[in-house]
């Protein structure tokens, strides 16, 4: 029977009496199938609305009480009598491709009235009853329980799910937090529709929403009043928890503060009947965004998900092996699937199960591409990340039978939602990132940003993010006239840089160079770089124009910041590729010019790139040292932990930002620990001694300690609330340490570290602190002394080349992969150059160069790069470059000439024909003319015979 018309409300006391009998609606004894039909044939007649609400009702009434085999009825007939009437469509059809004009759009919209299946009108005239959503919503549960007896009623299923869609409209949907002190009537729900982790009554109840540890959110609709729809019950934890123990069971209550992550543990859709309605995909986002709101400190958002369909997957597999291991794992006995007693073979097991598992999430797929997985699509859907398998997780019946005890982590980052959202509806693209990626062979090339991190890795813009957001109010910048600044207004600086550089068309890996002064602007322009994936590359102010050249020409950096002074001279600089902005040292110029922002936070995988710190070369070029997002993460890690840094901690930093000690050092464990600078735009001894009484750390050069010493001031008194002295980046003269203790009371601590390596070795900071040492690796560094020819660990106490391996090291040179292979050991040791010893207690000291290397008050001076310059001078027969002892800078810069024959030349003439080549301190501070220079028997220069020559050069009278 197709559609009928022409029904009137007295056809239904027609309809009714010739089949229950006088009036069967209202008669009781009618059978309530009877009675339901009857009130279809009158919902489906042409029916006033007063009526159709009335008889809407009685047939939901009706349907109530049916029996299960009358429901079975219903729905057959539903299928039979409430299709399509083919006739129709096969008319309409012709009517409409014979149609011409406007007649044709009529046509078509009568083609779509008949193509629908009756049934939706009855079910649309069937929601006029008062609160029959509801109803219609359990209906469609039942319905759903009889499908898998009867495929044959899927069109119905079908009809259902496509009303609900537009009926459950997302707009009105309400997300509201339930606590113990929620009304009793909620609480009866939770109880009932808590499906993935059964509660057994009021007292497993309590223990999910009462402690300070629990958190749950429910969503509701209003057609469906008080049943939450949807609820998540969320607890906060300490780490990525491993298996539901420790979530279910009774324990003591963590205190919110020292939780990291919230861990979204149960997450139910409580009506069956809306089984396959979305409500959306960012529900799960509401929820961390509330959580976020109230905990501003978690760092993580996580799931202990089911996986419902591995078993049965894998149980279906043809593969003997997979086979295999499904039986195994049905042999195991459940209670060995207890994480905290695994039986002795459960480790074995684990390793064949794991990438079992990861493929079954990440590259099973349904027809539409979406994974086999139902759960794995909701999570995906909403943007999280699939993140860490977990084995034995869970014992409960429903997990052994779903996934043998497996389950798995899922992990949402905020600002990674919607992209992941995205690729994944529009290219079926599953993110997998963390432990799990490592479980996944031959995995294509990781998309950028979603590329594999450790656990436990968090890049430094983001380490820096999440301080802005636990302490947005507390200062990060003193300034030397009295300003602060906060992390919050730090943070909102640097998104506003982000914005900029984005505009700039800045793309992941692409290099961003800084040549700026000092700034509390310019370290967020490092953040900002970081933020938007960008590559900084800092440029030391001094470099000239020709040394910049050379910089921009091999980095070919997207943006170059440079002071607003030389913006004409770079901007003819560059091609057309590079964009110049500028920034002063009051936050003006051109690069914050908009008050545009981005929210989005680049999610750097360990091994890219971060950063380019060009070293120059003892021969020849300069190399961009490539420092990645790992390698700043875990030397920074290293540092906060051997040094006890903290939010405490108020560091005076004078250092400049464009090396690795004022930036990688200094500066990213400040941003990390969430701790505070004084900021000075360079050392000012002065500056230094009025702000030591209202810090607690300084990290310099030597010559900051040579030259504090020279000062009165430096007492035991100016000192009281410091409580480190660090330097490092060249040699700390012994005596130098010992003065400074004996004015201070306080022992600097010497480190070593290089820019290739970060930071290799410290002097303890509890203990002895020996001066003429750089103490012990770091944690997770290794270093060993070689002999340089044969490249073999020599015994303590001998003296050799000093190699390094560990997270810390680099990845290569910039563009220059046979200088990277010639400075690695095939077994990934990096030969620093540097030439030490470890003494008796295990402490390394260095005690020269391999390399012809001079460094000045910190900074690297390759002699090579000079004498190239001096060599091309007019009247110039050859130089030699040498570093001799100076006071203030622990080495300084001596060339040692000899003209071509006959030539007459000058001191000044020399250091004029470089001036416009060199940084000022590259530039010899003594130039001597001499007739010869003294070589070997190989006809090779002898510098250490000059060096000895002139080491009393700038000795202090
Ligand atoms: C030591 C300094 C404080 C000195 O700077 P000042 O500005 O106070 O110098 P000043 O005012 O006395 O300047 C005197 C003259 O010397 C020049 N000048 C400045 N610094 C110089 C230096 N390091 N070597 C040689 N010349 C230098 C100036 O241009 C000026 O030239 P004129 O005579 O023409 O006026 C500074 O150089 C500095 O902050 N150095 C730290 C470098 C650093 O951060 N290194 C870390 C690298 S990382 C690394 O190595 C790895 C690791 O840390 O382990």
């Amino acid at each position: 029977m197709g559609r009928q018309d022409g029904w009137l409300l007295a056809d239904l006391f027609r309809a009714l009496r010739r089949r229950g009998g006088e009036d069967a609606a209202r008669e009781p004894e009618a059978a309530p199938l009877d009675q339901l039909l009857a009130a279809c044939e009158v919902l489906m007649s042409d029916v006033g609305e007063a009526s159709l609400r009335a008889v809407a009702a009685r047939a939901l009434q009706a349907y109530a009480q049916l029996e299960e085999t009358e429901r079975l009825a219903f729905f057959t007939h539903m299928l039979q009598d409430h299709g399509v009437d083919d006739d129709a469509v096969r008319a309409a059809y012709q009517a409409w491709e014979q149609a011409d004009g406007q007649r044709r759009d009529a046509a078509l919209a009568r083609l779509f009235d008949v193509v629908e299946p009756a049934r939706q009108q009855l079910l649309r005239r069937m929601n006029h009853a008062p609160d029959a959503t509801a109803a219609l919503v359990a209906m469609r549960a039942d319905l759903r329980r009889l499908l898998p007896e009867h495929p044959e009623l899927r069109p119905v299923d079908h009809d259902f799910r496509h009303l609900l869609v537009s009926w459950f409209n997302r707009g009105f949907l309400r997300m509201e937090e339930i606590t113990w002190d929620s009304p009793k009537e909620l609480h009866q729900h939770l109880l009932r529709f808590e499906k993935v982790h059964p509660m057994e009554g009021r007292a497993d109840l309590r223990r999910r929403l009462q402690p300070k540890d629990r958190r749950c959110f429910a969503f509701f609709h209003p057609a469906t009043g008080e049943v939450p729809l949807i609820f998540v019950e969320v607890a906060l934890v300490e780490g990525v928890p491993r298996h539901m123990g420790p979530l279910l069971e009774p324990g003591p209550a963590l205190n919110p503060a020292q939780a990291d992550t919230a861990a979204l543990y149960s997450i139910n859709n409580s009506l069956e009947g809306l089984a396959g309605i979305s409500f959306g995909s960012f529900l799960i986002k509401q929820v961390i965004d509330e959580v976020s709101r109230q905990l501003p400190h978690l760092r993580r958002f996580v799931t202990l998900s089911p996986v419902p369909g591995f078993r049965g997957w894998l149980e279906s597999q043809d593969d003997p092996e997979l086979l295999h291991l499904a039986i195994e794992l049905a042999a195991h006995d459940p209670r060995a699937v207890d994480p905290d007693a695994e039986s002795a073979d459960a480790p074995a097991l684990r390793e064949r199960l794991l990438p079992v598992l990861a493929r079954y999430i990440t590259a099973e797929r349904r027809g539409d591409g979406r994974p086999l997985d139902p759960v794995a699509r909701f999570h995906l859907g909403n943007g999280a990340a699939a993140w860490q398998l977990h084995w034995p997780a869970h014992s409960s019946p429903a997990a052994l039978a779903q996934s043998y005890g497996a389950m798995i982590t899922y992990r949402y980052e905020p600002e990674q939602l919607e992209r992941r959202h995205e690729d994944f509806v529009r290219r079926r693209e599953v993110a997998v990132d963390g432990p799990l990626a490592e479980l996944i062979p031959d995995r294509p090339d990781t998309p950028r940003g979603s590329a594999p991190m450790a656990d436990d890795f968090t890049p430094i813009h983001r380490s820096f993010e999440a301080q802005a957001a636990r302490q947005p109010e507390k200062v990060l910048f003193h300034l030397p006239d009295g300003g602060t600044l906060t992390y919050a207004e730090t943070e909102h600086t640097v998104r506003r840089i982000a914005a900029r550089l984005l505009a700039d068309g800045v793309q992941p890996g692409d290099r961003v160079a800084a040549q700026v002064q000092k700034s509390p602007e310019a370290l967020a322009l490092y953040l900002a770089t970081l933020r938007v994936g960008g590559v900084f590359l800092p440029l030391n102010t001094a470099y000239t124009g020709t040394e910049m050249d050379y910089f921009i020409g091999d980095a070919e950096p997207r943006v170059l910041v440079c002071s607003p002074e030389r913006e004409q001279e770079h901007a003819a600089r560059g091609g057309e590729q590079l964009i110049v902005e500028t920034l002063g040292t009051a936050g003006d110029g051109t690069l914050l010019t908009s008050e545009t922002t981005v929210e989005e936070s680049y999610a750097a995988a360990a091994d890219t790139p971060a950063s380019i710190l060009y070293t120059s070369g003892t021969t020849g070029r300069s190399k961009g040292a490539v420092l990645t997002h790992g390698n700043l993460a875990s030397n920074c890690r290293a540092l906060l932990e051997a040094w006890q840094y903290t939010d405490q901690d108020r560091l005076i930093h004078a250092l400049p930002i464009f090396h690795i000690h004022g930036l990688f050092v200094a500066a990213n464990m400040t941003l990390v620990a969430g701790a505070s600078f004084h900021w000075l735009p360079s050392f000012d001894a002065e500056a230094i001694l009025d702000l030591m009484p209202t810090s607690t750390v300084l990290m310099g050069v030597p010559t900051f300690y040579t030259r504090l010493l020279a000062s009165a001031r430096l007492t035991p008194e100016t000192c009281a609330s410091m409580r480190l002295f660090v330097s490092g980046s060249a040699p700390l003269l012994a005596s130098d340490h010992e003065a400074f203790e004996a004015a201070t009371g306080h022992a600097i601590l010497e480190r070593y570290g290089m820019t290739e390596t970060g930071m290799n070795t410290t002097n303890p900071y509890d203990g002895a602190r020996k001066p003429g040492t750089v103490g012990k690796p770091f944690p997770g560094v290794q270093i060993r002394v070689t002999d340089r020819e044969s490249g073999a660990a020599l015994p303590d106490g001998e003296v050799g080349l000093v190699e390094v391996k560990g997270p810390n090291v680099f990845a290569g040179y910039w563009r220059m992969p046979e200088k990277t292979a010639a400075e690695f050991r095939s077994d990934g040791f990096f030969i620093t150059g540097d030439l030490g010893r470890i003494d008796e207690d295990g402490y390394l000291c260095i005690v020269g160069r391999d390399k012809d290397l001079v460094i000045s008050g910190g900074y690297n001076v390759y002699p090579k790069e000079i004498e190239e310059r001096i060599d091309a001078l007019e009247g110039v027969a050859e130089s030699a470059v040498i570093g001799v002892p100076h006071p203030d800078f622990g080495e300084t810069v001596v060339a040692v000439v000899v003209p071509q024959a006959g030539a007459a030349l000058e001191p000044e003439q020399i250091l004029a024909g470089i001036r416009e080549d060199l940084a000022r301190f590259k530039q010899p501070r003594a130039v001597k003319i001499v007739k010869a220079l003294p070589r070997n028997v190989m006809g090779k220069v002898q510098k250490a015979e000059l060096r000895k020559q002139y080491a009393d050069l700038f000795a202090p009278a």
